[in-house]
């Protein structure tokens, strides 16, 4: 008898635990639909782990985290859980975004809702850490074209952020770093933008050179995917979080 009951409360106590479990993955799956995935890509030093951070200041009130599906070790991702407005973010990061490495992981990230591509357009005359020689802008061109052409990311729509603007007005209007010693087409650019009010022509210039040359290679893919671009200052953050939640989040 005292074993049947046993046997019951057993069965009693498994069936509640599975009820709760079965509640819990509910309670994940909901959020985890309403929550959108930023996956933020580019090339060393362009600010991408300072958007990650500075979006944690925004963390009002998170919710119990939903497991993402991506394979990449804490150690590697830096991430942050925001929400504002009643939209919830999951904006993340991975270290090592080497041409090589980046291959590797990319392939396993899926279900991202956009990427978030971040060039340091101040770079324009410096040359890359991972060899000492190649240009960093190149560089950038080069990582944007495999991340826009990525047969994995083709569902997922990308922003351009055209970061460290303030460092490029800093550069332009010094005059000692000129982007035609670099960039020899540059001397012939005309921009068919006016500049923003209270912006020097020259920085106006600089930046809408700079954007074309990403906006080139989208285009050259063909097809109906749009790019959406932004000039950013990663380290002001109510410019980012104008950009981020004012912006890309209603977007995606
Ligand atoms: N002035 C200025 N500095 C910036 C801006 N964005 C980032 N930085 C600085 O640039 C440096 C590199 O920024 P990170 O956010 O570490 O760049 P990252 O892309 O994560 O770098 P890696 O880890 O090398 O890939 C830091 O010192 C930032 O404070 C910006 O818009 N303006």
């Amino acid at each position: 008898m005292a074993a049947y009951l046993d046997d019951k409360r057993q069965d009693q106590y498994n069936k509640e635990k599975a009820k709760m479990i079965d509640k819990q993955i509910e309670k994940d799956k909901k959020i985890y639909l309403r929550t959108k995935r930023l996956l933020v890509l580019g090339a060393d030093e362009s600010g991408k782990k300072t958007i990650v951070e500075q979006m944690r200041y925004l963390n009002v009130k998170c919710p119990e985290e939903a497991k993402t599906r991506f394979q990449i070790s804490k150690q590697q991702c830096l991430e942050t859980h925001c929400q504002q407005d009643g939209i919830f973010c999951h904006l993340f990061t991975v270290k090592g975004q080497r041409k090589e490495s980046m291959r590797k992981w990319l392939q396993h990230v899926s279900d991202v809702t956009a990427i978030i591509f971040v060039v340091d357009t101040s770079s324009y005359d410096m040359v890359s850490r991972e060899d000492n020689v190649t240009n960093r802008f190149h560089e950038a061109l080069h990582l944007f074209k495999i991340i826009w052409n990525y047969r994995w990311l083709l569902g997922s729509a990308v922003f351009l952020f055209l970061n460290k603007q303030d460092l490029l007005a800093e550069k332009v209007l010094a005059g000692k770093s000129k982007i035609e010693d670099y960039f020899p087409e540059f001397a012939h650019y005309t921009t068919p933008q006016t500049s923003e009010p209270g912006e020097d022509p020259r920085v106006s210039r600089a930046k809408h050179f700079i954007l074309e040359e990403f906006l080139k290679i989208t285009t050259a893919s063909g097809g109906e995917r749009i790019c959406l671009f932004h000039f950013t200052c990663a380290v002001d953050l109510e410019s980012l979080r104008r950009t981020v939640f004012g912006e890309c989040l209603r977007r995606v």
